[in-house]
């Protein structure tokens, strides 16, 4: 279970300080896809990065199964837009690599066959054993994308965070790398909080959409529940009423609701700590 309460992040400038996020309250089950989806500049990578620990709150806190995150951990494996595999391997040794981190923290030690099995399983997975030997110059974007996949689930996440993994492919990649997900996570049942700025996107993959408010105090505006059966199909959902009725609630909330941004002035006010229930670390930094 990954909860974030009362989360906030105040940023220093030049002209001051910056609220970006300020009482962020969410519960994500476990196995649980859930979207994040606003305007641009409104948060979403700022709750991402606080919930992969690389960056820490200064307001709140995020709980993963019951420990307060304060840093990186390999219970959260993040995935990024610009596929950061590490050019001088290969395909295969991009993912041996995760495969061998996972090896080295269990406790009996696991050896030689069973990194090879592992990392074969992996990329069996995103369908890249053919190109095993390339390295990421050699193959598509849409490639290194499902490697980067291929590398995070390696590391057997609890929780696996995506910012938008898809944003910078062509639309008929991104419908199959969509639905390539979908099959992987029936299968290993990893949690997924995933930015897209894609409405379409959001309503296929997700059991919930949270629509974030523009900043500056970005919060959470709406959650919407999906409650279409698995598995999906986008074909059969193009034209279902129930898919339909979910996308125009998005719409409308991003296009009607949101569409105009908060004024700079509430960028200027501070933000006043709420009564704590939870003490975390950034409550006592800031005491
Ligand atoms: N280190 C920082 N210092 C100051 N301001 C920051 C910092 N990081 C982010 N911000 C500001 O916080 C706000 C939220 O940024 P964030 O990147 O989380 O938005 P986003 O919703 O992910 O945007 P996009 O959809 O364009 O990627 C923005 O106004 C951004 O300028």
């Amino acid at each position: 279970m990954v909860e974030l309460t009362r989360l906030g992040m105040r940023f220093p400038t030049p002209k001051g300080e910056f609220i970006a996020l300020k009482g962020v309250d969410l519960t994500i089950k476990k196995g649980e896809f859930v979207s994040l989806i606003g305007h641009s500049g409104c948060g979403k990578s700022t709750v991402l990065n606080l919930v992969a620990g690389l960056t820490l709150p200064t307001d709140g806190g995020v709980i993963v199964d019951s420990r307060e995150v304060d840093g990186p951990g390999p219970e959260r494996a993040v995935v990024f837009q610009n596929h950061s595999l590490l050019p001088w391997l290969t395909v295969y040794q991009n993912v041996e690599l995760a495969v061998k981190q996972v090896a080295k923290q269990k406790e009996q030690g696991k050896g030689k066959a069973w990194i090879k099995e592992r990392t074969e399983h992996y990329l069996a997975l995103i369908q890249m054993q053919h190109a095993a030997d390339k390295k990421p110059d050699e193959i598509s974007g849409g490639m290194k994308q499902r490697v980067g996949i291929a590398r995070a689930l390696a590391l057997q996440p609890k929780v696996l965070l995506m910012d938008e993994p898809f944003g910078a492919l062509d639309a008929l990649t991104r419908a199959h790398l969509q639905d390539s997900l979908m099959k992987i996570q029936a299968d290993l049942g990893n949690t997924i909080i995933m930015i897209t700025h894609d409405v379409d996107e959001a309503v296929l993959l997700s059991d919930k959409i949270v629509m974030m408010t523009n900043g500056p105090s970005a919060t959470i505006g709406e959650v919407l529940d999906i409650q279409l059966d698995r598995p999906r199909n986008r074909v059969e959902l193009a034209n279902d009423p129930q898919y339909q009725g979910y996308r125009q609630s998005v719409l409308k909330f991003l296009y009607e609701k949101q569409l105009h941004p908060q004024t700079d002035d509430e960028a200027e006010s501070v933000s006043k700590p709420l009564k704590a229930k939870v003490t975390f670390a950034s409550d006592i930094k800031r005491a």
